[in-house]
């Protein structure tokens, strides 16, 4: 008999103790507390020559586009991607309630790995949205569960666009993989990074990489998102007007063989003051399913540098390591 797992179930393995979680109220406080100093080095400044492709995916070279951008930057954004900006927008609305101390709500899972706070709180759903929901608020829970679904079911479409659209590029079909051991495993994160004080001694999300096949992700107008680019550094991901932002994840990097490396980033706070929030949607691979480097795509003489993984099995192992889960998955 084969037992299905889900995401959020692999997830609950590894607790985010309560005790972790050390309550600030990021609306009245005037400074930063030592808690959330963060020794920064860069002064989180980025080089502005260099801008991360913008591809429409109306455009007849958007899969040759989207490969380039995967292989070289490990991230682009989408216009034409065919999701009404009003239903972004009343997302991000939503995600401005913060419901403290309620399931979903709390610290990034990455938070425990590093010695200092963020200057951050999250809301993650997997699955339905209902039973948070219900619980937060009880009689008026309706709008919030539907703007999610709604926002869930379009994100997923996009999402597979992009997939056939990131493989195509490869020369891979879908028959060439075993995607077909259950549903794609998936997430809903809202970030809020409220206003601070002092923006360049806290850090809104630290550097990390996306335990999924990709991202999207939608910033608003507000800028924060940095990307690291080899041999640049870290490049501001500009906001535009009613685009995605789409990262590759390290599901992705291990099946090309890091022909198109999951990118490096974080968030950044603004020196406006301004409350900036986004909507991460991580659209992930089957719970089940193995993920190995795709022979197709080694040149003659290239060796896998992965063995094969379960979803599960990394998400637990990026749980347990987090630093160079990769490399504890290499040959
Ligand atoms: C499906 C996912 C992806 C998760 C874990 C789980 C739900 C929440 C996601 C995030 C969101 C914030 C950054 C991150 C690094 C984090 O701490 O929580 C992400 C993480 C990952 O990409 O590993
Ligand atoms: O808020 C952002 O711009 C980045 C969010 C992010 O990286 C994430 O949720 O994984
Ligand atoms: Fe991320």
């Amino acid at each position: 008999m084969t037992t299905t797992t889900t995401l959020a179930q692999v997830y609950r393995e590894h607790p985010i103790h309560l005790r972790d979680i050390i309550p600030l109220d990021f609306n009245s406080i005037r400074s930063v507390p030592d808690s959330h100093v963060w020794p920064i080095s860069d002064d989180f400044s980025s080089d502005h020559q260099l801008m991360v492709p913008i591809i429409d995916l109306k455009d007849p070279n958007a899969v040759k586009l989207a490969g380039h951008a995967c292989k070289t930057w490990g991230a682009f954004q989408v216009i034409n991607h065919g999701i009404h900006l009003n239903l972004l927008e009343e997302t991000k609305m939503k995600a401005l309630r913060e419901p403290a101390g309620a399931t979903g709500y709390g610290l990034a899972r990455i938070s425990p790995f590093f010695p200092k706070y963020m200057w951050h709180e999250g809301f993650t759903i997997m699955d339905s949205p209902t039973d948070h929901a219900r619980a937060l608020w009880p009689t008026d829970n309706a709008r919030f569960c539907d703007v999610i679904e709604r926002y869930q079911k379009q994100m997923k479409v996009l999402a597979e666009k992009l997939t056939d659209l990131i493989l195509e590029s490869l020369a891979i079909f879908r028959e060439d993989l075993n995607w077909d051991v259950g549903s794609p495993s998936t997430a809903l994160q809202l970030n809020s990074y409220p206003p601070c004080p002092n923006p360049n001694r806290a850090m809104g999300l630290a550097p990390h990489t996306d335990t999924s096949f990709l991202t999207i992700l939608y910033q608003g107008s507000i800028s924060g998102l940095q990307i690291f680019k080899q041999g640049a550094g870290w490049i501001s991901m500009l906001p535009v007007t009613g685009a995605l932002v789409v990262n590759v994840g390290d599901l992705l990097h291990i099946l090309t063989n890091a022909r198109f490396p999951s990118v490096l980033h974080r968030a950044v706070l603004n020196q406006e003051g301004s409350h900036r929030v986004s909507v991460a949607y991580f659209y992930g691979l089957p719970i089940e399913c193995s993920v190995s480097p795709l022979l197709k795509l080694l040149d003659s003489g290239e060796n896998p540098r992965y063995r094969p993984v379960t979803v599960k099995e990394y998400v637990d192992i990026k749980s347990k390591y987090f630093e160079e889960p990769l490399t504890s998955i290499r040959i």
